[in-house]
């Protein structure tokens, strides 16, 4: 197995480049979703001089504020604007009415005292024009451009899309993605394992990360029979945009995966990246198109490719921003003494002056699933060197983005 750098294993991902399209769904199903169109104003924002206080509206530039007002009529909101009559009247206004026609100022309850149709102001000298209303086109203008395209769909997103009356909305069109398991130790979620068997644990949190853009992974579980596998993988090359599959790269007697991909006519790109944990991850492309992601079976492994290869391929396929590479200090000293890149868990803390520090938590090993709960990030730690001392600085990648 020809090792290859983590910068070339990643560029050689990057550079396979494809589109997925477009596609206009409900509004209500667009949550996490990326937008691939611009939203712009179908109307003012507001659409209406708005009352924001339940109260009485005047008119501020005729009325004599120390002098009782005519209670004229009551304004609900959904109800069309009301005309005052004259400048000693005034009418009762509730919050989201549009403002009655001939007054410019809202006084709240709390402000005044209300006897027999009579109002007066308690404290006159309070009051300020144009007080407790959201003018119309405040917010925004008619076909001023709201959201742009390319942001994430958030539940604010969908208020706004809701707000200028949109159902539908066009958005980057997902993948489709399946993911093909290996390994007869494994047992489903559902499952007893027996003494020397585990449940199929990669799979779940691999289906949940692709769920935050909106993937719905199809799972298959294979058993450890070349021919089984080998007619698994060529159905879902057929029928998927990209193939995941864990477990099955490295050494051992029954791990098939990469002659069955290559049978399958998947061309491999890679096998075996310089780096711990992942190395035996292989990548590779069928001619019609699909891409191949095999991750090594052991759970961090296959978490460390996903979060530091699949997901930033993904982010940029859906219309997102490229991942920000971020730095944070060595907060004690670590010796890595192996060629390999090291993607070392640690917890990230940020100290008074703003700076990020990564403290090591570590686990054990690239089984230790468990420990994935604890450790923040992948702090990238270069196979060039060996010795890495307490605040020097490196990139790292979020473990739970
Ligand atoms: N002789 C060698 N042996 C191994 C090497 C090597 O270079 N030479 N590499 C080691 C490294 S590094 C890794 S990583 C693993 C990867 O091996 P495989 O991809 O073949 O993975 P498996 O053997 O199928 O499984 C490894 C481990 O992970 C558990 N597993 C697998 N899938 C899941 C899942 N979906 N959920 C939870 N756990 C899973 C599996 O039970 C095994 O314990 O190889 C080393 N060996
Ligand atoms: O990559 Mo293996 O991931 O070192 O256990």
């Amino acid at each position: 197995m020809e090792l290859i750098s983590v910068n070339d294993a990643h560029d050689i991902i990057d550079h396979q480049r494809r589109d997925f399209g477009v596609e206009r769904i409900p509004t209500v199903a667009a949550l996490g979703r990326t937008l691939a169109e611009d939203v712009r104003a179908d109307r003012d924002l507001p659409p209406f001089d708005r009352v924001t206080m339940d109260g009485i509206a005047i008119c501020f530039k005729k009325a004599r504020l120390s002098e009782a007002f005519h209670l004229q009529a009551t304004q609900a909101a959904g109800e069309p604007p009301c005309i005052l009559q004259s400048a000693d009247q005034c009418i009762e206004v509730m919050t989201g009415a549009v403002l009655p026609v001939g007054t410019d100022t809202v006084v709240p309850y709390e402000w005044l005292q209300i006897e027999s149709q009579l109002v007066h102001i308690l404290t006159p000298a309070k009051v300020i024009e144009s007080q407790n209303i959201h003018f119309k086109g405040k917010d925004a203008r008619q076909h001023d451009l709201l959201i742009k395209m390319d942001t994430p769909v958030t539940a604010s997103v969908i208020q706004v899309l809701a707000a200028v009356g949109k159902r539908d909305v066009l958005v980057y069109k997902l993948p489709k993605v399946i993911l093909l398991s290996t390994g007869d130790e494994l047992v489903d979620i559902a499952d007893v394992p027996k003494d020397y068997q585990i449940r199929r644990s990669s799979n779940y949190a691999l289906v949940a990360q692709l769920q935050q853009y909106g993937i719905n992974t199809v799972q298959k579980h294979l058993v450890d029979e070349e021919t089984i596998i080998q007619q698994a993988i060529a159905d879902a090359l057929q029928a998927y945009d990209i193939v995941l599959l864990t477990g099955g790269v490295s050494k051992g007697k029954f791990d098939f995966i990469p002659f069955a991909l290559e049978q399958a006519g998947v061309q491999n790109l890679f096998h075996g990246v310089r780096q711990r944990p992942g190395k035996p991850f292989w990548f590779g492309v069928h001619p019609a198109g699909a891409l191949v992601f095999a991750f090594p079976g052991n759970p961090v492994s296959t978490q460390l490719c996903v979060q530091r290869y699949l997901l930033p391929w993904l982010q940029a396929h859906v219309g997102r921003k490229p991942v920000v590479m971020r730095y944070a200090k060595l907060r004690e000293e670590v010796t890595f003494e192996p060629a390999l890149d090291y993607f070392l868990q640690v917890t990230l803390a940020t100290d008074d002056q703003g700076q990020t520090w990564a403290t090591p938590c570590r686990g054990n090993g690239s089984g230790d699933f468990a420990n994935l709960i604890h450790a923040d990030a992948f702090l990238a730690l270069p196979a060039a060197q060996s010795a890495f001392k307490t605040g020097d600085v490196f990139p790292y990648w979020l473990i739970h983005s």
